[in-house]
């Protein structure tokens, strides 16, 4: 059993009738967060969509606004921000950007579940500035440095199929 850590959410007038943000299933690291309004996504359209609550996250806590697979899959629905922040001193509505990056049309629902939410701890960093770092094996290289991308060839094989 996962440890739980309670959190004030505040329903607005337009949240009225929806469902808390809720886990799914007992192991699911995210709780479905519902739209609050009707919207349709044209392609390439975004848009905050409101889920009709506001919340007071503990101190030292976060919550992390993350797509759902199946959309992103199936529709192109993607949350652009990812993993978007809502700060423990926010405390206006919880919103989720979506963009549909489909070519069709894409219908939200009020009642549909849009998004997830991840509690996720907090650690504050605090800047200890030196004038040298440590070196270390890997230097100053990054960005596809250790090698991957140097047995790859420009053009695609003949077996590879186009995806569209
Ligand atoms: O997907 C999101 C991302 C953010 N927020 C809210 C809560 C968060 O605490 C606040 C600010 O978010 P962020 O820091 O990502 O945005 P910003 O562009 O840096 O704005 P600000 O200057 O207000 O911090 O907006 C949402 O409701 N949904
Ligand atoms: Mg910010």
């Amino acid at each position: 059993m996962s440890e739980t850590v309670p959190v004030r959410i505040r329903r607005l007038p337009h949240g009225h009738g929806l469902d808390l943000p809720r886990y799914a299933t007992a192991g699911a690291a995210g709780m479905d967060v519902l739209a609050a309004e009707n919207v349709i996504l044209r392609p390439g359209m975004r848009h905050a969509v409101a889920s009709g609550f506001a919340m007071a996250i503990p101190e030292g806590f976060e919550i992390q606004v993350r797509p759902r697979s199946g959309l992103a899959l199936k529709h192109g629905i993607m949350v652009p921000n990812t993993p978007g922040t809502i700060d423990s001193d926010y405390r206006g509505e919880v919103k989720v950007i979506l963009v549909n990056l489909s070519e069709d049309n894409f219908a939200i629902q009020r009642g549909d579940r849009i998004a997830q939410l991840v509690l996720a701890p907090v650690t504050l960093a605090q800047w200890d500035e030196v004038e040298e770092l440590d070196e270390t094996a890997r230097g100053e290289g990054g960005f596809g440095s250790t090698g991957v991308s140097e047995q790859r060839t420009s053009a695609p094989s003949r077996d590879y199929a186009p995806l569209r």
